[in-house]
């Protein structure tokens, strides 16, 4: 599925409401396939990350180098200006003072010339008993507000477990908690840092987490597109 062939109406209403939008069947089966297949084809990475040395999780995941391989280059290239218009309304409605060009070669040159040089798209790989800690992919001055993750996997077949979790927490209240449930080649759009939710007397922050809960069984892999690069 191409970006043009998505509703982005509804896709802007459910991530006001939410914070996340979810986009079923983004990737073919195909592309999932191959993308796991070249996990193991070092040359298409700058590096591995074990979780459990980090503090992470438990898992690896592996950050592709430039030039981005297909269809990772195409889906960041593809998404980017529609969630640059949502950017930028979250933007104003934050007083932030950012502006987010429309076309992603100019906010991947706007990172490098803050030293942020590096592609941050990654793929991560699962094995029972693994899991990924709520956290936020920030990686700089530079900061995209909106990032997508894909599954590559069947639920119910390849694993079992590990769900998509996005938390979200508004001053004085406690966080709320949820899970998107996604199917092989589904992808979830959702707010990487803070989004605008409306409060009574304007609009107030909302601060957002992302993770996965333990993988009880099987092997679960996905794609991470992330529109900053990393120092
Ligand atoms: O494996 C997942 O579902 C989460 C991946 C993740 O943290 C990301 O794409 O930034
Ligand atoms: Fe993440």
């Amino acid at each position: 599925m191409n970006s043009e062939d998505i509703d982005w109406r509804k896709l802007n209403e459910d991530i006001d409401r939410n914070g996340f939008a979810r986009l079923e069947n983004l990737l073919a089966p195909e592309d999932c396939a191959s993308l796991i297949n070249e996990f193991g084809n070092e040359a298409l990475y700058r590096r591995h990350i074990i979780m459990q040395q980090h503090g992470y999780g438990q898992g690896e995941y592996k950050y592709f180098t430039y030039p981005l391989p297909d269809p990772v280059a195409r889906l960041r290239e593809d998404f980017y200006p529609p969630l640059a218009q949502i950017a930028n309304d979250w933007s104003e409605r934050l007083s932030d003072g950012v502006q987010y060009p429309e076309k992603l070669a100019d906010y991947t040159a706007r990172c490098h010339a803050a030293g942020q040089l590096r592609p941050t798209p990654l793929i991560l790989k699962y094995n029972a008993g693994d899991y990924n800690r709520l956290h936020q992919d920030l990686y700089g001055e530079h900061l995209f507000p909106l990032q997508m993750t894909i599954l590559l996997s069947t639920p119910g077949a390849d694993f079992d477990g590990g769900e998509f979790i996005l938390t979200e927490q508004r001053a004085r209240q406690q966080s709320r908690a949820r899970v998107v449930p996604l199917k092989k080649g589904d992808a979830v759009v959702f707010a990487v840092n803070q989004r605008p939710i409306q409060g009574k007397t304007g609009s107030v922050r909302v601060t957002m987490r992302h993770g996965v809960s333990d993988v009880l069984a099987g092997q679960r892999y996905t794609l991470g597109i992330i529109f900053h690069d990393a120092k």
